[in-house]
């Protein structure tokens, strides 16, 4: 089985509010390389993505990508990989670039332990081979803040790409990109997914991106998953 997760994640209501809390309660199995989750803001997209990439803690459930449990409450003690053992490439809405590092440094970061920076020099060969598959090398000194929508979207592909993850889970990969960049970025993904046959978690609520990734669909609607 290509995903299995079954989750429950509750955050309780603000204090100054009368609304109730959010509570995210997930079964998902399947055996398909291209999966979409789409839905409605505050469905929980975003929640189920940081569970599965270990940035934030089910209250209980299991985590299995590609048969490799990442996640077990009812194991003793606990299971719960740190992200980076998790071995997944995760692009955040945002990207997540640092704006004080290179488009090297930043591609770079994903390889290092630790908290220190990854050094302006050498360039690690796996950095490189990115660099050039994402057509970035003439960018490899210039910071975020120099950079186009487009090229920072790829500099977060390549980031996550670096370290040879076993899947990808991507947060609106496209959405901040203009009709045809965002054409060009698909095209981009479709062919990379294909050659590494890479897993693939995609969020988005983009009708092409259904249409070209959603081998299988799943709706979240007010933390619940629904078919198509
Ligand atoms: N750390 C947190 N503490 C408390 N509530 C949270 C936290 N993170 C998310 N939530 C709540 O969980 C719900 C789901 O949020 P989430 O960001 O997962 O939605 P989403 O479907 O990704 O939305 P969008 O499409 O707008 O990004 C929201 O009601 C949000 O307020």
């Amino acid at each position: 089985m290509m995903f299995e997760l079954t989750l429950k994640k509750s955050f309780p209501a603000h204090d100054d509010s009368t609304a109730a809390g959010f509570c995210l309660d997930i079964h998902l199995t399947s055996d398909q390389h291209r999966v979409v989750l789409t839905g409605p803001s505050g469905a929980g997209k975003t929640t189920l993505i940081k569970l599965i990439a270990g940035l934030l803690s089910p209250d209980c459930g299991k985590i299995c990508l590609r048969e490799r449990v990442l996640f077990d409450s009812s194991s003793t003690p606990v299971l719960n990989l740190a992200p980076a053992a998790r071995r997944l490439g995760y692009v955040s809405q945002h990207y997540g670039l640092f704006p004080h590092l290179t488009v090297q440094q930043n591609i770079a970061f994903g390889l290092t332990t630790g908290w220190r920076n990854p050094p302006r020099h050498p360039c690690p060969p796996a950095v490189g081979h990115w660099l050039e598959a994402l057509a970035l090398t003439p960018l490899a000194q210039a910071y975020p803040n120099q950079l186009s929508g487009g090229q920072q979207q790829r500099v977060a592909l390549a980031r996550a790409l670096v370290i040879q993850p076993d899947a990808l889970l991507l947060d609106e990969p496209f959405a901040a990109l203009d009709h045809d960049l965002r054409a060009q970025a698909r095209a981009e993904l479709d062919r990379l997914q294909r050659q590494l046959a890479l897993p693939l978690l995609l969020i988005s609520h983009d009708p092409d991106d259904l249409a070209q990734f959603g081998e299988a669909v799943y709706r979240l609607q007010q933390g619940r998953l629904h078919a198509g």
